[in-house]
């Protein structure tokens, strides 16, 4: 898939020109219209920002000079902030969702599901689990009015959601508290009536009313002004399905069963000592990843708790191992769960997906560690094992048969001002 680049779903990249890559082009030139661009390419046609150009970002283009790391607009004070929400257009209402209700859960699943992000030819569209969105919105801190709704008044059905969740991040050498920005949808009805530019204000409002002026965010389009940029790969774990949706496609000279042979990995891991994280490894495991992310210019600051929170396993949502001998604890990797559905097949409906978060090997080759992971995901029914070539992966992802994704993945931190990251110091996944 292409950006679900976080959010696009990214797919392999494929080299040769075929009725695949002519409809890829037709979708590019389709997506010409649309208000916000995906590639540099489309970056030129647009000439106008109504929105962004009101905000606190860095215009498109600008070279921030080494050395600068700060707010672009200083902190309001209290009096300088809205009290009351954004207006939004008649007919609709804002309405925080309360996740521990299961029903406005499922709410948002629905919304989430039906209208969330898609593969550049509308083949994929992300399928986040209900469980995934609690674990996912409400970490430490969070807050129910962070999890902002828009209803229908007559009908009271949601049609638009925006979420924040509090973080601490560190940029080059200052730590900030922030917020994490995610799940911006508007139902597909509803599409160019300037309804996301409503959402953003009022998250923003609410944040600010927390004392908290930053915030960071992904996404597959470009805005101004990305921080950083950079690739899914997809690593085949279940190729025949894989061919069979079109996400990837049998290569030159390759037959199915060479192809199946190429990817066919090892029952168990093979690593002495690598077993899931149990809460009695989070101790040295929390240590192991604080001191890691120390070395990335954009990273989160996790304390103990929060590193309980994102790293113990919970099923069908996110998954940790560790290698552990002797009561030490020496290696540390994690992937999420996330499925898309196959949007128009007449067989298989959900793309199983995992994705790499965090990895830390201080005593396994990173390549064993990591085969050791991709067996596991294998183990637990995955379809692909997708990775970001950030951190330090790009030193595994050919060995391991990664093929290279379509889609960027552009970085961004509002109301901040910094040089631009490389994929290699970015420490950063959001979800
Ligand atoms: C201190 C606290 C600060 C907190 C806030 C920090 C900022 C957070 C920013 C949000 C981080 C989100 C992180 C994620 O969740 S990224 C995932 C975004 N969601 C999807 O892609 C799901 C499918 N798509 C949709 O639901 C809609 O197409 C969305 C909602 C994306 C746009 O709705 P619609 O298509 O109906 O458009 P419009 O007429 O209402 O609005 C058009 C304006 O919106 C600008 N636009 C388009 N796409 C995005 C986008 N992904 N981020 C920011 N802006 C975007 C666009 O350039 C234009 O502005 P301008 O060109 O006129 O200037």
């Amino acid at each position: 898939m292409s950006d679900q680049a976080k959010k696009e779903a990214s797919q392999p990249n494929q080299s040769q020109p075929n009725v695949e890559e002519l409809r890829r082009l037709m979708s590019l030139r389709a997506n010409l219209n649309r208000n916000a661009p995906k590639t540099d390419d489309e970056l030129h046609g647009k000439e106008e920002w109504k929105f962004w150009e009101t905000q606190p970002v860095p215009k498109l283009g600008s070279v921030i000079p080494e050395g600068t790391n700060e707010p672009i607009q200083p902190n309001k004070s209290i009096e300088e902030i809205k009290q009351e929400p954004i207006s939004l257009p008649e007919g609709f209402k804002w309405d925080d969702i309360d996740l521990n209700d299961q029903a406005q859960l499922m709410e948002l699943y629905s919304l989430l599901n039906e209208n969330y992000v898609e593969d550049d030819d509308n083949m994929f569209r992300f399928d986040y689990s209900p469980e995934f969105l609690k674990w996912a919105l409400q970490p430490i801190g969070w807050l129910k009015q962070w999890h902002t709704g828009v209803r229908v008044i007559k009908s009271n059905k949601l049609v638009g959601f925006i979420s924040a969740v509090p973080a601490n991040v560190k940029v080059y050498e200052k730590t900030v508290r922030m917020v994490e920005i995610n799940y911006l949808c508007v139902h597909k009805k509803l599409r160019d009536k300037r309804v996301a530019p409503v959402l953003i204000k009022e998250i923003t409002r609410r944040v600010n009313l927390h004392g908290i002026f930053q915030a960071c965010y992904t996404a597959g389009v470009i805005l101004p002004t990305p921080v950083a940029r950079c690739r899914y790969w997809h690593r085949s774990l279940n190729p025949k399905k894989l061919i069979e949706i079109q996400f990837s496609f049998l290569q030159r000279n390759m037959t199915m069963q060479r192809t199946i042979r190429l990817y066919r990995l090892p029952e168990k891991p093979k690593t002495p000592g690598f077993r899931k994280m149990t809460e009695a490894d989070c101790p040295q495991a929390f240590k192991l990843l604080y001191d890691y992310l120390q070395k990335f210019d954009l990273a989160p600051v996790y304390d103990e708790e929060e590193f309980k929170h994102w790293f113990l396993p919970r099923e069908n949502v996110v998954d940790s191992f560790v290698v552990e001998q002797n009561g030490v604890v020496t290696d540390f990797g994690s992937f999420y769960h996330l499925p898309s559905t196959i949007m128009h097949h007449p067989q298989y409906k959900v793309l199983k997906a995992a994705y790499a978060f965090h990895n830390v090997v201080a005593k396994t080759p990173l390549n064993d560690f990591m085969n050791d992971m991709l067996i596991s995901a294998k183990n637990l029914d995955m379809d692909v094992f997708n990775a970001l070539d950030l951190m330090d992966n790009k030193e595994f992802l050919e060995n391991l048969k990664f093929g290279i994704g379509d889609g960027n993945l552009q970085y961004y931190v509002y109301n901040w001002k910094c040089p631009i990251i490389p994929p290699n110091k970015l420490g950063l996944v959001l979800q």
